[in-house]
């Protein structure tokens, strides 16, 4: 508890009773941090051209809430399930939910069995995540605390034992990398899963994992919802490819971006150290291409930077090799960054599907290889092409720094977000800020690059790239 200073207080030092330093529900944080001037701003959202009035949140006429930007369409969804009150995501004046602890609380801590669940590729940080949750969990007083293994598939193998989990065994777990618990794609239907919930006795549930997790985490809060369950279902965002909407990053995408600079740096090495080195970075980022910008800005070691958002050519005058041959010409070297989505229209497709639905996709980066290789060769021009993909080398590191401080508040946000009363929601990051977000307006598409902000501007100015349409 902070104790409060009194220059804090409009109206006056509050007593030792008034004060307690918990989170109000109906705190928000503003998603709108920009007074434009002119709707000729970068960026600018004015809805009139004087830009008196910038675009925000309004209240829809029923009266539950909706945006008329951001935070995508319509009305807004209930994230709150199990105490009586309904909260939207947003009100006339405000923004989402904060994050943090309630001076009520919903369970009694000696009544919860806590489960988490680690699902979907692995990430930079779950560990971290796994250990603070389970910190604050005994911290509120929960004895019973346990691992799923392997992802939702924990919840259908009874071969698969649950971990009973504790700050002894938790202490260290953030110093490697990968999920103590382990993770997987597919697994058992949602109806098996809460079935599975209820006969472990389990009423409050942490789920880490992206976009399809949250989407199996959201339809778990609403069939305990129907079977009229107590259960908090809460999830915290775990994406590499920092491709949930509305949030400032998710953990892991700060990790990546750092190690991936490992490769690209020796993709340069290799390529500036050979005569005519061209050296092909392959980076992740299924359908947003925010790891390969940053990384390519971060690192200013590369020529050519290729994200799923931005069209490209790879032959003709305008595309990618004739671009390389003149940084053959007049650099000797040159550096491609590329993401694994990127390009996709120019490859055949594989048609096949991972155990999650998720399309298994071609290898962009092999292709690129070779086309540049038969290019200079028809050219009879000596290239050296060196590939890295780095994909597992990244994703299986422990995270950094920065990822470890915010994997911890996403952590302990998680269990005061359950502990709230709070189910069918998830924690991130808003303008700096730590909230709560309903499920489903983070999880209705992916967040992308936006090829007209000023960030992939930002990286066209720093590699010098031009179009390659
Ligand atoms: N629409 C969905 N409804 C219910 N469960 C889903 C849905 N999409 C994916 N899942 C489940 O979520 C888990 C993780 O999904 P996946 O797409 O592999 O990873 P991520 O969560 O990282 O996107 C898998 O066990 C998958 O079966
Ligand atoms: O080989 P795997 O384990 O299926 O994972 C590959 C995928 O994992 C990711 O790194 C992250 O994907 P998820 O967020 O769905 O876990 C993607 O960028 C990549 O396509
Ligand atoms: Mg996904």
């Amino acid at each position: 508890m902070r104790t409060p200073v009194i220059e804090d207080f409009a109206g006056g030092y509050p007593s030792d009773e008034e004060w307690h330093g918990y989170i109000n529900n109906n705190d928000r944080v503003l998603l709108k941090t920009i007074y434009y001037s002119s709707h000729t701003s970068a960026g600018a959202e004015c809805i009139d051209p004087n830009c008196t009035w910038v675009e925000q949140w309004v209240r829809s006429k029923k009266q539950s809430v909706s945006v008329s930007f951001g935070c995508g369409r319509g009305t807004a969804r209930s994230m709150v399930l199990i105490v009586p009150v309904m909260i939207g995501i947003c009100s006339p004046v405000a923004g989402v939910h904060r994050a943090g602890p309630r001076e009520k609380i919903y369970f009694k801590p000696e009544e919860v069995k806590a489960a988490i669940v680690t699902c979907g590729g692995l990430c930079p940080g779950l560990n971290d995540v796994i250990r603070q949750i389970v910190i604050t969990l005994e911290i509120y007083g929960v004895k019973q605390i346990v691992g799923i293994p392997y992802g939702y598939r924990g919840f259908s193998n009874n071969e698969l034992a649950e971990m009973p989990l504790s700050r002894k065994v938790v202490q260290n777990v953030h110093l490697s990398g990968g999920s103590l618990l382990g993770v997987s794609r597919g697994g058992p239907s949602v109806s098996d899963i809460v079935d599975n919930l209820e006969e472990r006795g389990i009423n409050m549930v942490f789920v880490l994992g992206g976009n399809g997790t949250h989407a199996g985490a959201d339809a778990i809060h609403n069939e305990c919802r129907k079977r009229q369950l107590r259960v908090a279902v809460v999830g915290v965002p775990k994406t590499i490819d920092n491709d949930i909407l509305l949030m400032d990053k998710t953990f892991g995408f700060d990790t990546a971006v750092e190690e991936a600079q490992r490769a690209i740096n020796s993709a340069y090495i290799e390529a500036h150290s050979a005569y005519h080195g061209v050296g092909i970075v392959k980076l992740m980022g299924r359908s947003s291409g925010f790891i390969a910008m940053h990384a390519s800005l971060a690192s200013g070691q590369i020529d050519i930077c290729l994200i799923p958002e931005v069209p490209f050519q790879i032959h003709g005058p305008h595309g990618i090799l004739h671009h390389l041959k003149y940084l053959i010409q007049t650099k000797g070297s040159a550096v491609v960054c590329v993401a694994e989505g990127a390009g996709q229209n120019l490859i055949e497709k594989t048609n096949a599907t991972d155990a999650s639905g998720n399309m298994v996709f071609g290898d962009i980066g092999v292709h690129i290889q070779q086309e540049t290789k038969k290019y200079f060769k028809e050219a009879g021009v000596p290239v050296d092409v060196k590939y890295i993909d780095p994909t597992y080398m990244i994703r299986a590191c422990r995270a950094n720094a920065s990822d470890g401080i915010l994997c911890a508040v996403l952590g302990q946000n998680a269990v005061h977000g359950a502990f709230a009363g709070y189910s069918g929601i998830t924690v991130g990051t808003c303008n700096t800020h730590y909230v709560y977000l309903p499920i489903p307006e983070v999880i209705s598409h992916p967040r992308l690059v936006d090829p007209n902000s000023r960030m992939w501007h930002r990286c066209l100015t720093s590699t010098g790239q031009p179009d390659f349409i």
